[in-house]
């Protein structure tokens, strides 16, 4: 048994005539320490499958199976990195990450979490702005707040839904670098959402398409056979990275344009009497 499986999982938002299946049939196993990245188009499901593996969501039929048993509800054993860093905006970036770290480590001293706190503050670079609130902060600060926070409370597997889409490149890259390091370090399980290509061959072992919903399934998976510590610099000229990019990127545009072709959207227009004033 993997350690994460989601076994002909289906999700359905509605009822009757306003149904709609989102996920259709997903099958994926994550085996532990392994490093896995969905790439999907917008509006494909893919915050919902973050969901569905977080415990937020239950799937309308298969199941979620997390380290042999089904997942009920949330877990600290799962942090979730979300896109829109969810930050408690009366509190400060110091006590935003305390909350969490006091929830994960009841038991420990005032010591030990206070030095944890400011720890992982400081590897998201944010110790300067350390007693400042989420509305005095920019979008790129507030995610690495929430980056912070979600590393900070040590679970064993680190769900990531698109964390760095808001950010500029160098933020991007040295974010990239620290999530890489501490799943490295630590020998976490790591999955990230996101629809940069690059991004998910830098980081990940395998590559596995989102195809565009409704209905979305998985795509056949990409395996990334490019040595760790990778090097951002020198990847572009790797033979073995540019095969594996082109063959992504063709296979999303395979499903892209089959998406434009064959989807019809029809639009119900009101019926409504012109209306003239005078
Ligand atoms: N609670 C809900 N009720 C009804 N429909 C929903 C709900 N949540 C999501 N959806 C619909 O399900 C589809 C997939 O949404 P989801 O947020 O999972 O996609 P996504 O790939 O994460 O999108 P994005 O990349 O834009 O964040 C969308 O069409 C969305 O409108």
């Amino acid at each position: 048994m993997a350690y994460l499986e989601l076994n002909n999982v289906s999700k359905t938002y509605g009822k009757g005539a306003n149904a709609t299946e989102v996920l259709s049939n997903i099958n994926l196993q994550i085996e532990e320490g392994e490093f896995v990245a969905i790439v999907g188009f917008s509006g494909s499901g893919k915050t919902t499958l973050v969901n569905l593996i977080n415990g937020l969501l239950q799937p309308t039929s298969g199941e979620v199976i997390f380290k042999g048993n089904p997942i009920t509800g949330t877990s600290h054993e799962r942090g979730v990195i979300f896109q829109n860093y969810s930050l408690l905006p009366w509190l400060t970036v110091y006590q935003n990450v305390s909350v969490a770290v006091k929830e994960t480590f009841p038991k420990e001293n005032k010591k030990f979490r206070e030095n944890r706190v400011k720890e992982y503050i400081n590897m998201v670079n944010l110790t300067p702005a350390i007693h400042k609130r989420p509305k005095e902060l920019s979008g790129g600060m507030r995610q690495r707040v929430s980056i912070a926070r979600a590393l900070a409370m040590d679970p064993e597997m680190i769900i990531m839904d698109e964390p760095l889409g808001a950010l500029d490149a160098l933020t991007r890259g040295n974010l990239q670098d620290e999530i890489l390091n501490i799943w490295n370090k630590d020998k976490r399980t790591a999955l990230l959402i996101t629809n940069d290509v690059d991004e998910g061959i830098y980081m990940a072992d395998r590559i596995i398409p989102l195809r565009p919903g409704p209905n979305a399934t998985l795509g056949p998976e990409f395996k990334i056979n490019i040595d760790r510590p990778r090097d951002k610099t020198s990847l572009n000229d790797d033979p073995e990275f540019k095969k594996t990019r082109n063959g992504i990127i063709e296979y999303l545009m395979e499903i892209g344009e089959e998406r434009t072709t064959t989807e019809t959207i029809e639009y119900t227009l009101p019926d409504l009497e012109p209306k003239y004033f005078d």
